[in-house]
């Protein structure tokens, strides 16, 4: 892919841009392969069953578009009111106008023109901090813009601010914004008050009626609040729900755990009638949009598959240690932040049991340690999701079974 920024050195974040793309993948295939090794050896179960047979198996990874297809844009404001600059901060703490990145669809890029106008007609003061250590001055207001681009062209804005100094301003001129970005549905604030390289406060203001974006994943629209995780490829996205389905079918189980659930995605994607499923998830914001999610499944026409799913918040390893469960299920749903689930976890899913595992990562260095901790629940399949080109990021599924 070209790339005016980075032939320039003005931006570095598309670290493999001078690899051309099956090569990427490529690379990226040999590298798991090559971290999961130590752990993808091992002999498997030769009971019958949909994985029984030697070792792992790879499936053919998933490719995905080359540009344009990031769903969201986190977008550092910088410049003045009258000439905001939408982007990241170079090195020299300089904004670089990243509105026409190739990782943004069109309807993304187009977003960005009526924001930067709407950044000068509401007067949002751009943030920026002058000097170092204690003698560091802190200016404007507003931090980042965020936008998301949902799958049926609606977008959702949360405006990153110091303060709650410029609100009043926000909701003045909002009409005018809705007018010339008719896509805007959600819109929010968040209050992020320190001068920290923390993206996001906990204050988040609501701007707009809806709260919530409808992200369309084949047959479930997953409800998204503006605090909440997604999936940043969206079409990617949909081939690991389709995946993660295919093999929990396959697995068949009655009872199925989906924890680090966010929205509900693996959940939801995964119900079926006559299975109970249960999502944990620490955020409460998105367990409550999952459980709005199923509450309309089963009013419409899943009432029978979506019977059995009931989400609830807190922490992934407490709630599966923790006294409250009485009932193992047959099988479990994993997908953690990059951290991986950690030891506590692990072990505890090794000495549990439970038959089957479904461990979707983001980070194969913390996946292969934490497979390395469940020396029992064995890796028989694999697949490689590209949901970053560009980068040496990927997601990748792995389904274990207990030897
Ligand atoms: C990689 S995201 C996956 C979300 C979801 N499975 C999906 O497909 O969109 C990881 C999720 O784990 C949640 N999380 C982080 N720490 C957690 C914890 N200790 N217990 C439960 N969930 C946690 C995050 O809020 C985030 O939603």
């Amino acid at each position: 892919m070209q790339c005016p920024h980075y032939d320039a050195g003005r931006c570095h974040s598309c670290t493999l841009l001078e690899i051309d793309y099956p090569t990427q993948v490529l690379d990226k295939e040999r590298h798991v392969a090559t971290l999961l090794e130590p752990v993808s050896t091992r002999p498997t179960s030769a009971r019958t069953g949909p994985t029984a047979g030697a070792g792992l198996t790879w499936l053919p990874a998933v490719s995905s578009r080359e540009s344009g297809f990031r769903n969201k844009a986190k977008m550092v404001v910088s410049g003045t009111v009258a000439e905001p600059v939408l982007g990241i901060l170079d090195r020299g703490g300089h904004g670089v106008d990243l509105t026409d990145c190739g990782l943004y669809p069109p309807a993304l890029q187009a977003s960005f023109a009526p924001l930067a106008a709407f950044v000068t007609r509401a007067a949002l003061e751009p943030y920026q901090v002058a000097g170092r250590g204690r003698r560091a001055q802190q200016r404007g207001e507003l931090k980042y813009l965020l936008v998301t681009l949902s799958p049926d062209g609606e977008l959702m804005v949360r405006f990153v601010l110091r303060s709650q100094e410029a609100i009043a301003r926000i909701r003045k001129h909002l009409d005018w914004l809705r007018a010339e970005l008719p896509a805007l549905a959600v819109a929010s604030a968040n209050i992020q008050p320190a001068h920290a390289a923390v993206l996001e406060g906990d204050l988040e203001i609501p701007l707009t009626e809806r709260t919530t974006l409808p992200m369309r994943i084949d047959d479930i629209s997953l409800d998204l609040r503006p605090q909440s995780f997604f999936q940043t490829n969206t079409a990617v996205a949909t081939e690991l729900y389709r995946q993660a389905r295919t093999w929990v079918d396959e697995v068949g189980p009655s009872t199925l755990w989906d924890l680090y659930c966010g929205v509900g995605g693996f959940a939801l994607h995964c119900a079926a009638a006559g299975r109970a499923v249960t999502g944990i998830e620490i955020s409460a914001e998105a367990i409550a949009a999952a459980s709005g999610t199923a509450d309309r499944l089963r009013a419409g026409d899943g009432a029978d598959r979506f019977r059995d799913v009931t989400f609830a918040a807190g922490d992934a390893t407490a709630f599966a240690v923790g006294p409250g469960t009485s009932e193992l299920p047959e099988m479990v749903i994993v997908n953690p932040p990059r951290r991986g689930i950690g030891t506590d976890l692990a072990q505890w899913l090794e000495a549990s049991g439970i038959e089957h595992v479904l461990y979707s990562s983001c980070n194969a260095v913390t996946l292969a340690r934490d497979l390395a901790a469940m020396p029992s629940l064995r890796p028989v399949r694999g697949r490689l999701l590209d949901m970053f080109p560009q980068t040496s990021h990927y997601e990748v599924l792995v389904l274990l079974e207990r030897a």
